[in-house]
């Protein structure tokens, strides 16, 4: 037998596999084992008609039959990625549509240019389409993308973003953000636009930015997401302006309003650059309003900072680390990719973990920080189970080969196998051919 072989069998146990032990549901890790330095733990796991139905300390009940075991040799073994933040509409335009400059306000100026020019149910559905093979053979099964609000236009991405939600079904679940700034959201058009996002199941989204109206455009929002019960994520402070305090200010509208859906906020890059009187009363707020945080490293390290002839001397990311020290929610996500607000990327969660590692310095130690693009994530879009290893939960797995975090990270891990109900699927990456004559 091949070892592909072994796995496409209805049974068979995976051993000598090293998991993060943040990454089981709590309780769910058998309680004899002894994690190493980097709180891996070393178990076997059995899978059965594409569940979880064992997991015991490695070599503790030893498989009868050869057959039916495929040897980890140490490799890593996590749930499956859950991709929070994208904007799947913009993607993959790169080759006709550059940021001229690098910078924010480059990368609305030529995306909003290349809408005006191509704003197609076809050309954004081979796009989408694209980007969502590339998830799936990474590993995601959940994503949630913000679509832009175009007017009459945004009829057009709905209806392709539900015709992908539904041949995706099963594969990826698919969650739809509305994104426009508040002055935009509150026009008659705007609000009617949240009618259409509500009957979708969507989730009410915006960019508030700084200007004497923001209380009030806020005061606004939250009723109108509450009277259809929907939650909430707003791009806030996508900068490095001092000022710029969108987060607080969210905070303390939902506070003010008792909101009880769950909010996000994705970016908060401006508190990397405030006193930290300013960053703990905005903490302190965000943490009162029960809002998660996603920041999205890779787009962040991109554009912000950015001067022409100029070495760029600040990261452009949140205060990861800081927030978790409180106890907020933090998740990493891939936000753009190959668009104006970011040339690269390829919808591999493995990437922007890495790449975080790198920037936020979350490797001495890595503690919890696995779970920023599995478990948190999960929860935050209220996925029907949780991301995570525990028995009874579905074989949806990523085994890497990589043993130590020195290794998995070190590595693209391209050669990963990605298990879904406890098969085996296919990894081939899409061709970039596909995207030709866009
Ligand atoms: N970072 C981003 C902000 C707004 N729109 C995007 O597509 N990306």
């Amino acid at each position: 037998m091949t070892p592909q072989s072994i796995l496409e069998q209805d049974r068979y146990w995976l051993c000598n596999a090293q998991v993060p032990l943040c990454l089981f549901l709590p309780k769910h890790c058998p309680p004899t084992i002894t994690p190493n330095s980097e709180k891996l733990v070393r178990v076997d796991i059995h899978i059965e008609e594409g569940m979880i139905t064992e997991i015991c300390a490695s070599g503790d009940r030893p498989p009868s039959n050869e057959k039916d075991v495929y040897d980890m040799k140490g490799g890593q073994v996590w749930p499956t990625f859950v991709d929070i933040h994208t904007h799947l509409d913009k993607g993959h335009i790169w080759h006709r549509s550059q940021n001229p400059d690098g910078t924010f306000s480059g990368a609305i100026a030529a995306s909003m240019e290349d809408g005006d020019r191509y704003w197609t149910a076809d050309d954004l559905y081979r796009r989408m389409n694209f980007a969502l093979k590339c998830s799936y053979a990474h590993g995601t099964t959940a994503i949630r993308t913000h679509l832009d609000f175009r007017g009459e236009e945004t009829e057009v991405t709905w209806e392709v973003f539900q015709t992908l939600q539904q041949e995706w079904q099963g594969k990826i679940h698919l969650q739809a953000v509305s994104l426009s700034t508040l002055e935009e959201l509150l026009t008659p058009e705007g609000r009617q636009s949240i009618d259409r996002l509500a009957e979708m199941g969507g989730i009410l989204g915006g960019m508030p930015l700084m200007n004497p109206n923001l209380e009030r455009q806020l005061s606004q929002v939250f009723p109108m997401a509450k009277e259809r019960n929907l939650d909430l994520d707003f791009h806030t402070d996508e900068n490095l302006n001092p000022e710029a305090r969108t987060l607080y200010h969210v905070a303390k509208t939902a506070q003010n309003h008792q909101f009880q859906g769950q909010i996000t906020c994705g970016h908060c890059c401006s508190l990397a650059v405030q006193p930290p009187e300013m960053v703990q009363e905005t903490l302190e707020a965000v943490k009162a309003a029960n809002i998660a945080i996603v920041s999205l490293p890779l787009c962040n390290l991109y554009l912000q900072d950015r001067q022409p002839g100029k070495t760029p001397t600040y990261r452009g990311v949140t205060l990861i680390q800081e927030m978790q020290q409180m106890g907020i929610p933090v998740m990493f996500a891939s936000d753009n990719c190959r668009d104006p607000f970011f040339a690269f990327g390829d919808h591999d969660l493995l990437e922007v973990f890495n790449q975080t590692v790198r920037i936020a310095h979350l490797d001495i130690p890595y503690g919890n920080w696995p779970q920023a693009v599995t478990t948190i994530p999960g929860k935050i879009m209220k996925l029907p189970n949780p991301v995570a290893i525990a028995v009874g939960l579905p074989a949806n797995l990523i085994l890497f080969k990589g043993r130590r975090f020195t290794e998995l990270l070190a590595r693209s891990q391209h050669d990963r196998i990605v298990l879904r109900n406890g098969q085996p699927i296919d990894t081939t990456l899409p061709d970039y051919a596909e995207l030709d004559r866009l």
